[in-house]
């Protein structure tokens, strides 16, 4: 008695009393708190079966975890206390009425998770209690497979048994996971373990022998009990966990010793058995009194057969032996021919069952064919291949891997197409695009070689490119892929900002403008140039540049393509030289003097605008991020320039310029009215008016690696990231970045259109009102029973009433709330500025307003 007082006590551990404390039934609620806790099924889950739920602590904590309006439905042998947000029913989980009744409450609903903690009533054996707590999960399981959704999730409880890792392996053919746990409220001293199932498969057809206890829980023949090895390493014994083996009752076996000569496996009965006798039977037994009598059975042999369970390897290899001269001597042993295949059959046999297999050979011993040199041969070198395989598989699974990422990168804009050519090339391929074979395969070695790049103006180049004809087509996919790709992130990247959008279509228009003046399409000058390739060569070319005018038509074109586009008509550009065409320039020298012109274009380079006078910078302007902003001296170059320029005269003739006056005259007596927008065009313009400089000087310095760049057949990507970081650098001087910073701001001091609009407005209003009243006033004056004197006043109180009203607000009218003024919204009738208030504020503020005034009574 005072025994068990003591176990009852130790079972009451810190999760009993926190049960109590926390109002669960059962301080098994625990066990499933902590399994949620470790795989979170059950917050997962919007329907679920609890089976052997009594006394429902787990159906507890499956009400509170799971989803408001979770479907729980719990089932037990024992009745179940109703439990808030949970169906409950008593039945046996292994019947189809459970079946039935679970249906009837699911109806076309399916389980996300089946938690199944049946224990049956134990206490009678182990191995009883074990096999039907088994027989018992099966039977969870089976309702699982019939309720459970694709994917759904199955808990159990299994008690470690020789039967757990079948049941294991049943729950792995039905579940994508499966894991086995104990969780820390389970005590140390209990044989349970739980099984989460995650995952259901959801198969089709499902043999019902699968779950079936006698098929699923069935001995595999023989497959445990290696008798060889009891025989021949008797010394390395296994401890017995299971106790007795599944049907065998019996402690002890024996048989006679005639049986055991006479049988075809004497190993597994002297694994087996426990003795081998020569007691004669009433009925005798020939053999076994002939045996008895033999000499060869020795008192050793006798002693041997006694306890079979003591003997060692040496003791078993006697009785062998003695079992084969007894043989011999009974005729049953047929020997077979000594040849090389039964040696060579004896010695692979006898490697494997050591002395005792010599005895048995040519009868008993399963023999091994010995394996082929070239079979081994053969085997070895499809190891290899499978190795190699292998090596392959995962380099090509990991280069795929690498492009994947690239094109989710390329998609999600965090790579320039200039990048990708670096990676294209692969891991293994470090040299990528830029390696010098593929440069040299599209030809451009030999053109860096002649130090330059343009390919049109190259005889030779004609007839290598016909030899390289495929190569030049595989580098021109290239080039034309890499194209369409920057294209891509161009539009990818407008669409994400205006700014980029509206710099391109500024672009494009300046460059429609420029071709509209060139006078000569791209096709034509192709066709010519193709024409004239052959009989040109640059040096002839560029030797005389005074000579363009004599040259025919195609001459001259294929001379303009040759030279940089800054260069056409005159050293100006196409927009430039179609400006000065103008008949007004006719008449002036200086225009077409090829000195003036470059000085117009050096100064134009360096930044001094000869159309326009200073401007505002335009919004659009201001606001790309490309573009250098105008205090940021240091970035404003040549080229930028150049663009610039011809950026605000575009902007200007859509600006609202306000009064005509601020309009700036394009020319100035005749002359390009010349302003100074940039710091270097400045410091330029200073150095040369102070002479600190002479033109000539100008000149030299303003030939640089940039004067006559050739930008003709270079992809766009290239020509876009060179504009960017690739600019001429040209000096500033302190005074001049102040000066232009001033001026800049004096330019930004202006008010803005929609102020100006506003103030516009304003003026336009009070002039109406003025020209009313003066009609009105009119009207009075004219108006004759009155005397002058009251003419007067009336007129000055109608002016200073029209004063007042000029900075009058309309009146905020105060509606109050409540009654049919409830909600929101306008009230009704109200029209104009409103405020609402109601009795609750008004008393408020009155009494907010009686305390100041006492305090300040009291002071
Ligand atoms: C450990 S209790 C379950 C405790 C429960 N999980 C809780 O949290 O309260 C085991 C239950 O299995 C039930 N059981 C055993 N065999 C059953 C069967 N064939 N059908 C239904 N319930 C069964 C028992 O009645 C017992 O209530």
């Amino acid at each position: 008695m005072a025994i068990q007082k003591k176990n009852a006590k130790a079972r009451l551990d810190k999760y009993y009393y926190l049960a109590k404390e926390k109002g669960y039934r059962a301080r098994a609620a625990f066990k499933l708190i902590q399994l949620n806790k470790k795989y979170s099924f059950l917050q997962q889950s919007k329907c679920l079966i609890d089976l052997c739920a009594a006394p429902g602590s787990w159906l507890q904590v499956a009400a509170e975890t799971m989803p408001v309006k979770s479907l729980i439905v719990g089932v037990d042998l024992s009745p179940i206390k109703p439990i808030p947000k949970t169906i409950t029913f008593q039945g046996d989980i292994t019947t189809d009425k459970c079946r039935a009744t679970i249906r009837g409450h699911l109806k076309t609903w399916k389980a996300d998770c089946v938690i199944h903690d049946g224990a049956p009533n134990v206490g009678t054996a182990w191995v009883q209690d074990a096999f039907s707590q088994n027989e018992l999960v099966l039977s969870s399981l089976k309702l699982a497979t019939d309720f459970l959704a694709p994917n759904g999730f199955f808990v159990t409880k299994v008690f470690r048994s020789k039967d757990s890792a079948k049941l294991e392996w049943i729950f792995k053919q039905l579940f994508a996971k499966v894991e086995q746990t104990k969780p820390p409220s389970s005590r140390n001293v209990s044989a349970e373990t739980f099984y989460v199932c995650r995952g259901y498969k959801a198969p089709k057809n499902l043999d019902p022998r699968f779950l079936d206890p006698k098929y699923a829980f069935a001995e595999v023949e023989d497959a445990a009990v290696n008798m060889e090895a009891r025989v021949f390493n008797p010394e390395k014994k296994k401890r017995k966990r299971d106790g007795y083996e599944e049907g065998d009752w019996t402690q002890f076996h024996e048989a006679s010793a005639s049986e055991f000569v006479q049988t075809q496996d004497p190993i597994k009965m002297l694994g087996s058995l426990n003795k081998l006798h020569f007691r004669q039977d009433p009925d005798g037994d020939i053999a076994l009194a002939a045996l008895d009598k033999l000499p060869e059975t020795t008192t050793e042999v006798r002693l041997c057969c006694e306890d079979l369970k003591v003997l060692g390897r040496k003791e078993f290899k006697l009785l062998l032996k003695w079992r084969l001269k007894a043989r011999d001597r009974f005729g049953f042993r047929q020997k077979k021919p000594v040849g090389p295949e039964s040696t060579s059959d004896a010695t692979t046999a006898g490697t494997k069952h050591d002395t005792v297999a010599e005895g048995a050979a040519g009868e008993e011993v399963a023999t091994l064919e010995p394996m082929d040199e070239e079979m081994k041969l053969q085997e070895e070198v499809l190891h290899m291949k499978e190795l190699q395989d292998k090596v392959k598989r995962k380099e090509r699974r990991r280069n795929n891997e690498v492009k994947q990422k690239e094109i989710v990168r390329m998609q999600m804009g965090m790579m320039v197409p200039t990048e990708i050519g670096i990676e294209a090339g692969g891991p293994q391929n470090d040299e990528g695009t830029f390696r010098l074979r593929d440069v040299d395969k599209a030809g451009i070695g030999r053109q860096i070689v002649r130090g330059r790049m343009h390919t049109a103006v190259e005889p030779e180049k004609k007839a290598e490119s016909e030899d390289e004809g495929e190569e030049d087509e595989v580098g021109d996919a290239l080039e034309a892929q890499l194209d369409s790709m920057y294209e891509q992130y161009q539009e990818r990247r407008e669409d994400r900002d205006a700014k980029a959008k509206a710099k391109r279509m500024r672009k494009e228009a300046n460059a429609d403008h420029d071709d509209e003046f060139e006078g000569f399409d791209g096709e034509d000058e192709d066709e010519d140039r193709g024409a004239e390739t052959d009989a040109s060569s640059d040096a002839d070319l560029l030797e005389d540049e005074d000579d363009d005018a004599d040259l025919e038509d195609g001459d001259a074109t294929l001379l303009n393509e040759l030279r940089p586009k800054d260069q056409m008509k005159g050293g100006l550009s196409g927009r430039a030289a179609s400006f000065f065409q103008q008949d007004i320039f006719k008449d002036l020298g200086g225009v077409d003097d090829e000195g003036e012109d470059s000085e117009v274009e050096k100064q134009r380079d360096s930044g001094v605008d000869v159309d326009s006078p200073p401007l505002k910078p335009t919004e659009a302007e201001d606001e790309d991020e490309e573009d250098a902003e105008p205090m940021d001296i240091d970035e404003a170059s040549g080229e930028e320039e150049d663009d610039e320029i011809e950026d605000v005269q575009q902007v200007e003739e859509d600006e609202d310029w306000g009064s005509g006056d601020e309009k700036p005259s394009l020319e100035h007596e005749g002359r390009p009215n010349i302003d100074i927008i940039t710091a270097e065009a400045m410091t330029l313009a200073h150095a040369l008016a102070t002479g600190k400089v002479t033109r000539q000087q100008l000149e030299d310095d303003n030939f640089t690696k940039y004067s006559h760049r050739d930008t003709d057949g270079l992809p766009e990507w290239f020509l876009d990231d060179e504009g960017k970081h690739s600019k001429t650098q040209r000096p500033i001087s302190a005074e001049a970045a102040k000066a232009i910073k001033e001026k800049m701001r004096a330019l930004n001091a202006r008010p803005i259109k929609k102020v100006r609009e506003a103030k516009g407005r304003k003026t336009m209003r009070a002039a109406h009102r003025m020209e009313k009243l003066k009609k009105k006033s009119e009207g009075l004056a004219e108006g004759g029973d009155l005397s002058e004197k009251d003419k007067a006043s009336n007129i000055a109180k109608m002016m200073a009433k029209a004063k007042k009203g000029q900075n009058k607000r309309p009146p905020v009218k105060v509606v109050r709330a409540g009654g049919q003024n409830k909600g929101a919204g306008r009230p009704r009738g109200v029209k104009g500025k409103y405020k609402m208030v109601d009795p609750r504020l008004k008393k408020d503020v009155r009494g907010e307003k009686r305390l100041q005034k006492k305090i300040k009574g009291k002071k």
